[in-house]
């Protein structure tokens, strides 16, 4: 965010960006590829506006910022950082509040403390925040008790409740959609650069979760933090720097017309930056070569991520490369991979095989949450805790296999007590998930589960 470390000096302020250029005008090229998973607007004319209105409005990221992403990313490519990517499957309007966000930002930072304790790694933290409002979806329409209508989309193109109302796109929801990343990101860089994120807090993050596994080995490992902390005070290290903690935003780049609108120019440079958030991703169903998705993100410079799901092929992730990294530039594209427990053993390593194979320089990241999607008998839709640190083992041993290396962690999770995913030392069984069960689409690892996760994935991490 606006923060660096003293490694990477803030280049944040020596530029401007502006939005009424014409090197703008080549990003409209994706209206003429196949688009998908894009809502039909009913009053093109109102899209229209609240476009004018977001191309005219400050940009939420700056592309200095941006820049010592990419560079994060490619030390993480190389073994030498992790990267952590969590958040919501689905952001909310209603949920965008301060205490929402702070459990967030504190899940994420609490697995980070874990991540770098028992692994010695720096982490690369970054919130699927600020922008996650859209949602590609398998179908057109839902149906309940006999009735169909059109399915939800995220709350930036229609509304959840099941009334035909409430599934009518609705392009104003876009510029909510700037307002609330802009209010979440305003916070978020609150948090990271006032101390809230502060090594040294360390115990204050787990203050109110005071039972389960997961809380208490946490709160072993604060206690050992703490006491490194003195040892280092007591020897007079300088604990400034330890008060600004860099936090990126990331979503999926999905509805083309708000992140078009949303794109600015570098005067630096004359690139153009995706100025919506840090870093963009193209989803699995919206990643054809030949479509929109890919030629919009082939003309940004922000570092991108692609998901791969089980079916793609070796020419599929060589051919990706070419269209969204011709220069194989360190750190510009992350494979984000989601095969599925029982499929990443078998997939994975001809992928990452090819992709080295042909001398290209991409970092790999496992999500281990979309391949192992079921629904409960008693009709929730969730996710086993074992099938997702399953992916995550399988992950980990195809690259220890190959000799590559496992960049990151892309997960769905909230900072709150839901409960949305099977098992996990809070033994969620399916009468649980009647519990808690939040989440507008995808089941979230809750908080405690999450940090059990990060313990599992610190033991793999320190063995890399
Ligand atoms: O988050 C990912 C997708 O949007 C989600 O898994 C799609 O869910 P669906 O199969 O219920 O449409
Ligand atoms: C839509 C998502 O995932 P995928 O594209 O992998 O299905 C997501 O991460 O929310
Ligand atoms: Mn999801």
């Amino acid at each position: 965010m606006t923060q660096f470390s003293p490694d990477a000096p803030a280049r944040a302020h020596d530029f401007t960006l502006s939005s009424a250029d014409d090197g703008l005008a080549a990003l409209g090229s994706w209206r003429e590829y196949p688009r998908v998973q894009q809502p039909v607007w009913p009053d093109e004319a109102e899209r229209a506006r609240v476009s004018d209105d977001l191309r005219a409005a400050p940009p939420l990221v700056f592309a200095g910022e941006v820049d010592v992403l990419r560079e994060r990313v490619a030390a993480a490519a190389r073994g030498e950082a992790f990267l952590l990517a969590g958040g919501d499957c689905a952001e909310t309007f209603a949920d965008s509040t301060a205490d929402r966000i702070r459990n967030k930002i504190r899940t994420i930072l609490q697995m980070s403390a874990v991540l770098t304790y028992g692994a010695s790694v720096p982490v690369v933290k970054m919130g699927r925040m600020a922008g996650q409002f859209a949602k590609p979806r398998s179908g057109d329409e839902e149906t309940r008790d006999g009735v169909t209508l059109p399915t939800y989309r995220g709350d930036a193109v229609n509304a959840h409740a099941f009334t035909p109302q409430a599934r009518i796109p609705d392009p104003r929801r876009l510029w909510q959609m700037y307002t609330t990343s802009a209010s979440t990101l305003n916070l978020l860089r609150a948090f990271t650069g006032g101390g809230f994120a502060d090594l040294r807090e360390v115990h204050s993050w787990n203050r109110g979760f005071t039972s389960g596994a997961g809380y208490d080995r946490y709160e072993e490992l604060a206690a050992q933090v703490d006491k490194a902390i003195r040892f280092m005070d007591a020897i007079g290290a300088d604990f400034d720097s330890l008060k600004v903690v860099e936090f990126y935003a990331s979503h999926e780049a999905l509805l083309l017309d708000y992140e078009e609108a949303l794109a600015r120019i570098d005067s630096r440079s004359g690139e153009i930056y995706g100025c919506s958030g840090h870093f963009l991703w193209v989803g699995e169903r919206t990643r054809q070569l030949d479509g929109a998705h890919v030629d919009f993100m082939s003309r940004l410079r922000n570092p991108i991520g692609v998901k791969l799901g089980p079916d793609a092929s070796v020419d599929d992730a060589l051919r990706l490369i070419d269209r969204l990294d011709p220069e194989r530039e360190p750190g510009r594209l992350t494979f984000i991979t989601r095969m599925g427990a029982g499929k990443i053993r078998d997939r994975l390593p001809a992928l990452v095989e090819g992709v080295r194979d042909a001398g290209a320089e991409v970092a790999w990241v496992t999500d281990p949450m979309h391949g192992n999607t079921i629904t409960s008998s008693n009709g929730y839709k969730t996710r086993r805790f074992e099938d997702i640190l399953d992916e995550v083992v399988g992950f980990f041993e195809v690259h220890q296999g190959l000799g590559t290396i496992p960049a990151g962690l892309h997960m769905e999770l909230t900072g709150d007590d839901v409960t949305e995913v099977l098992g996990g030392s809070g033994e969620i069984d399916e009468e649980g998930l009647t519990r808690r069960y939040e989440t507008l689409v995808d089941p979230r690892l809750n908080h405690q589960q999450s940090l059990e996760l990060a313990f599992l994935v610190a033991e793999m991490l320190s063995r890399r």
